[in-house]
């Protein structure tokens, strides 16, 4: 059966007021999120991932940035609402989980409270039924001793038990769609398994979508359906988990893959990949930015490229024609 669409970004491009002029941060990036579905978004650091997040979530001022493109959520356009409709969306439709939950709690309201405040935003329950359902919650969540930690303060968590607090928020509402936002990148290693873990029982449980933007190829193995990766600003692959990791096409994609110890465990040395991410102000999207990076490629390089992703193989796109011939150095024929 056909999965619901619940998120669909179109041509989705966001530019930000810097210095004086209009630079853009995501170019045309086409995005969609099914029910049921765990999109990661994956990326190196300033290649977008958060910019896109915070278009969906309606949170780029409106004098410093600008959104373009479109942006549906179940069918209602959200480019263009106001402060107070999107607020409203988020409450009801959209949790998101950030990477510091310390910075996104607040610090001086007992935990029960946040999570009812949370709630009342809605104003569906009876003010008697609250306090059974933020016990429910953090129950979910799985916080051993509800009661107790409801009336505590963040700070008197562990970074694990705050990870679950934020979950929790997230989820108060029953949001049809999750944005996390690095989510494990704060905690140690054990803890991280646990808080992926649940994030992926209560999406399955609430048959919700799921946007999990990471930088760790790990976490995408273990929870997410589809992939899509960004390199500076743009979309360059996207494709169903097993099929990228098994046939990844896009250079960057590759060079991602190839660099990554937990991917590329036969490897003695870790591919380190050369060059940084371009500044914005020096990023050419009708270019592949990535080939700047590939000093083998430079022809390439200085080439036009469509916008749009190509189909190479069932649901899985790639953008523009450099992975036809890329081949790493040791993999070229003298
Ligand atoms: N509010 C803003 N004003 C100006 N520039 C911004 C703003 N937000 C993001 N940027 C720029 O947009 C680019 C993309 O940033 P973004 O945070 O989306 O990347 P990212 O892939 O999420 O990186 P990270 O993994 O480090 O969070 C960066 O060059 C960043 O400096």
């Amino acid at each position: 059966m056909e999965k619901q669409l619940l998120l669909s970004g179109k041509k989705v491009t966001v530019s930000f007021m810097i210095n004086g002029d209009w630079q853009t941060a995501i170019y045309q990036v086409d995005l969609d999120i099914h029910r049921d579905e765990v999109v990661a978004l994956v990326g190196e650091s300033g290649s977008g991932k958060s910019t896109f997040a915070t278009a969906v979530m309606g949170l780029h001022k409106a004098n410093q940035s600008k959104v373009t493109g479109s942006i549906t959520l179940a069918d209602q356009e959200l480019i263009g609402l106001s402060n107070l409709e999107m607020a409203k969306l988020r409450g009801e439709k959209v949790g998101m989980i950030f990477q510091d939950p310390l910075a996104a709690l607040n610090p001086l309201m007992r935990i029960g409270d946040q999570i009812k405040e949370a709630m009342a935003m809605r104003d569906v329950y009876q003010p008697s039924e609250y306090k059974q359902r933020v016990l429910e919650l953090l129950d979910q969540v799985g916080i051993v001793n509800p009661a107790r930690t409801a009336r505590q303060f963040p700070h008197q968590l562990s970074g694990g038990m705050r990870q679950r607090i934020m979950i929790a928020l997230a989820i108060a509402n029953n949001p049809d769609l999750i944005i996390a936002d690095e989510p494990t990148t704060a905690l140690d290693v054990t803890i991280q398994a646990q808080i992926l873990d649940l994030i992926k029982r209560i999406q399955e449980k609430k048959h919700a979508g799921v946007l999990l933007i990471t930088h760790d190829l790990g976490v995408v193995a273990e929870v997410a359906d589809t992939v899509a990766v960004m390199y500076a600003g743009q979309l360059v692959e996207k494709a169903p988990v097993a099929e990228l990791f098994a046939h990844p096409k896009h250079p960057y994609t590759r060079s991602l893959l190839k660099s990554n110890p937990s991917i590329e465990q036969e490897q003695d040395d870790l591919y380190v990949i050369p060059g940084t991410v371009p500044a914005l102000a020096e990023m050419d999207h009708h270019k592949d930015l990535f080939l700047q990076r590939v000093p083998w490629m430079q022809e390439l390089a200085d080439q036009p490229i469509a916008d749009e992703l190509v189909e190479v193989a069932p649901q899985h796109f790639v953008r523009g024609e450099a992975w036809r011939t890329f081949e790493f150095p040791e993999e070229q024929v003298q």
